[in-house]
């Protein structure tokens, strides 16, 4: 359990009041604009609103060069926007970075180099330099160490610890004294499937002690039964947002049904409804109901050898997403003139 943190103020500023209305989001960005300079410079950020509450975790998903890195950058000051507002437990982000940052901790996309420490003392550091006592960084330190799996790795030179666990490690040091907003950077990379399971209980048992949580991520599959909320962005506008089911609107609740072709393309059955086809792999969404007869469509076919294989599994939010932004999404868009 993390001792000792600095959510209090925002817990104050974001629960709900006496009468169980819910109070202002920790987080909450309005009509932001950024566009980088120069004369192709890329548009980050095209009008985004986005808020994330206490307790809550969002994920915000999006393609190589949507826009996250810089909105987060733009959270913490790192990069300044154009236009619009970013308010932090009521405080106005852009005006007051330093104030900002002091309420945030961030894990960024690139690990802070921490040669000559160990992963311990890495940790214990950070929650000291952020206003931890010594037993509180420790005792915080080692439930971390515990909750990740750490153990074998507390203590040797970082110079010798694999990428997995310098990630988890550049993870623990972001959350040792979690912040009101805790902004998470692609917690997951080269993280093994064990410890990203250990991770995920870590990232939810933050949200529940207080903090508002905003995650970035590739990894939606793992990712959509963490979160509370999804933010969908795509060349710097948020295209979809909402709960799991919202975001995934008439979908939720259904099936997806994958098939590799053996050559030719070969007509779905009537009760899908198509996703994203390539040269040689269709996908579809299908009601449970009809799960029956698409398999025997598809045993059909693969008797007949028109499909090498095909495979059905519950839908997730990654097909959505990638329906929503296009399977090979590019920066094309990010460098349009204003
Ligand atoms: N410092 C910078 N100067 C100029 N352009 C930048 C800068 N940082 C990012 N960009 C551009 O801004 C756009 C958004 O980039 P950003 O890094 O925010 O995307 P992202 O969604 O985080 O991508 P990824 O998933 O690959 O990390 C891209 O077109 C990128 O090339």
């Amino acid at each position: 359990m993390i001792k000792n943190d600095t959510r209090g103020a925002a817990r104050g500023a974001s629960a709900a009041d006496a009468a169980g209305h819910p109070a202002d989001p920790v987080l909450r960005i309005e009509d932001l604009h950024k566009r980088y300079r120069g004369r192709n410079g890329a548009v980050a950020s095209a009008g985004v609103n986005l808020s994330v509450n206490a307790g809550e975790i969002v994920g915000l998903l999006g393609h190589n060069g949507a826009g996250k890195t810089s909105l987060v950058n733009q959270i913490v000051g790192l990069v300044r926007p154009d236009s619009g507002r970013v308010t932090l437990a009521g405080i106005d982000a852009i005006a007051h970075p330093s104030k900002a940052r002091a309420l945030s901790c961030v894990q960024a996309q690139a690990n802070v180099p921490i040669t000559g420490l160990t992963p311990r003392s890495a940790i214990a550091q950070v929650g000291q330099i952020r206003g931890l006592s010594r037993a509180e960084a420790s005792a915080n330190t080692d439930a971390l160490i515990e909750g990740l799996d750490l153990g074998p790795w507390a203590n040797v030179p970082a110079q010798k610890i694999s990428g997995g666990i310098a990630r988890l490690t550049a993870f623990a040091m972001a959350v040792v004294a979690p912040g009101a907003l805790v902004v998470l950077d692609e917690p997951t990379n080269d993280v093994d499937p064990v410890r990203r399971q250990l991770l995920w209980t870590q990232i939810r048992a933050i949200a529940d002690a207080g903090s508002a949580v905003l995650l970035v991520t590739h990894n939606v599959r793992e990712a959509e039964h963490v979160i509370d909320r999804a933010v969908i962005l795509d060349h710097g506008h948020v295209v979809r947002e909402g709960s799991r089911a919202e975001v995934l609107g008439d979908l939720n609740g259904h099936l997806v049904v994958e098939v590799d072709l053996a050559g030719e393309d070969v007509a779905w059955p009537d009760a899908v409804t198509p996703l994203r086809n390539s040269a040689y792999r269709k996908v579809a969404a299908l009601p449970q109901a009809s799960a029956d007869a698409v398999i025997r469509w598809a045993e059909d076919r693969v008797r007949a050898g028109s499909l090498l294989r095909y495979a059905i599994a519950p839908i997730s939010l990654e097909d959505v997403y990638i329906d929503v932004v296009g399977p090979a999404a590019d920066t094309e868009h990010a460098t349009e003139e204003k």
